[in-house]
């Protein structure tokens, strides 16, 4: 059990101390200092598990994901609004202070997903968009170069600061589509898409989070590919973190977690083709994986790449 004596909790404590008295998470001097020390902190691979944390610093940490997802939401905006302001804002994107990481991170989840899928899909949803979609737009700029992107976000403004930036782009302009709704409302849609990501802001909480993959599980096409971003180590006291157990109806193919500045691990799934006695209205349970999969989390921490496929022969036993 990790308690509030751990010198990396306190740490990270104090910093939340300061961010919730904070009168505005809006870019600023006071802001960007304290999240950039919270990143710096929560970065380095550690031991701490945040599944193991007394209830008080359990609370902290989910107080402490939705601030920072505030935060995020906030700073796109702003630099949403001012690329705008630009002739041709997609020439202008690295302006956004974490603009590398974004090219780190699409990069990461573009070999992830064309080791597991040998066509190029066709229709990729981006679920959380946001008003900066750059994982969409990296993505659909240098790696997916013929797919079209379907975009969700809860957010009403975020369809038109999004918009904003593409419709300068002929290219993109023809192939990023937006659409304003909470994506539990997107039912048989879900069917066209090879490709579904899932933002890491998308289900703040282990509960919300399970809700919102479990509706994806129904509504999805059996053999399309999920990508869900998580976070490991200390990183679980910035973003919801993602357990294999949590996805019933797919299975696991792998696990990635960076140790560089990408701060999200990135968890690549499967949904079952439908089995017989199964419909979409009973999507199937949860895979009854070897207790493998577990043990290999719990064996090292601080292990950075988990490959089912290999690790379990999951495909072996499927077929
Ligand atoms: C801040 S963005 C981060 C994504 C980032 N722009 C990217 O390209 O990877 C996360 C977005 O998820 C959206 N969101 C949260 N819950 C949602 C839901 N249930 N359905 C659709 N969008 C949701 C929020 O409105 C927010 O704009």
């Amino acid at each position: 059990m990790v308690c509030e004596k751990d010198p990396l909790v306190q740490k990270i404590t104090d910093l939340y101390d300061q961010i919730s008295t904070l009168d505005s998470l809006k870019p600023s001097k006071d802001v960007n200092m304290l999240f950039t020390q919270l990143v710096l902190t929560c970065m380095p691979p550690t031991h701490i598990d945040v599944t193991k944390l007394c209830k008080k610093v359990q609370q902290m940490r989910s107080k402490l994901i939705r601030l920072c997802g505030e935060a995020e939401g906030l700073l796109e905006t702003h630099f949403s609004t001012i690329l705008a302001s630009y002739d041709n804002p997609l020439h202008h994107l690295n302006i956004f202070p974490y603009y590398t990481n974004y090219l780190k991170l699409s990069q990461l989840e573009f070999n992830i997903l064309t080791k597991h899928c040998s066509n190029v899909p066709n229709k990729v949803a981006f679920v959380g968009s946001g008003p900066l979609p750059l994982t969409s737009i990296v993505l659909a700029s240098f790696h997916l170069k013929t797919t079209s992107f379907h975009n969700y976000d809860i957010d009403p403004s975020a369809k038109s600061k999004a918009l904003r930036l593409v419709s300068s782009d002929p290219d993109l302009s023809r192939r990023m589509f937006f659409h304003t709704t909470d994506i539990m409302d997107v039912t048989n849609g879900l069917k066209e898409y090879d490709v579904v990501f899932l933002a890491a802001l998308v289900g703040m909480d282990k509960d919300e989070k399970v809700r919102v993959v479990e509706h994806l599980a129904k509504y999805m096409n059996p053999g399309a590919v999920l990508m869900l971003r998580s976070a490991h180590g200390a990183r679980g006291f910035l973003y919801p973190v993602v357990d294999p157990c949590d996805l019933r109806g797919f299975q696991v193919l792998s696990i990635f977690h960076p140790t560089d500045e990408v701060i999200n691990s990135v968890i690549i799934a499967r949904k079952f083709p439908m089995p017989k006695h199964c419909s979409a209205e009973h999507p199937v349970g949860p895979l009854k994986l070897p207790n493998k999969c577990f043990d290999i989390d719990m064996l090292n921490p601080l292990l950075n790449h988990v490959n089912l496929m290999e690790e379990l022969d999951i495909e072996d036993q499927l077929s």
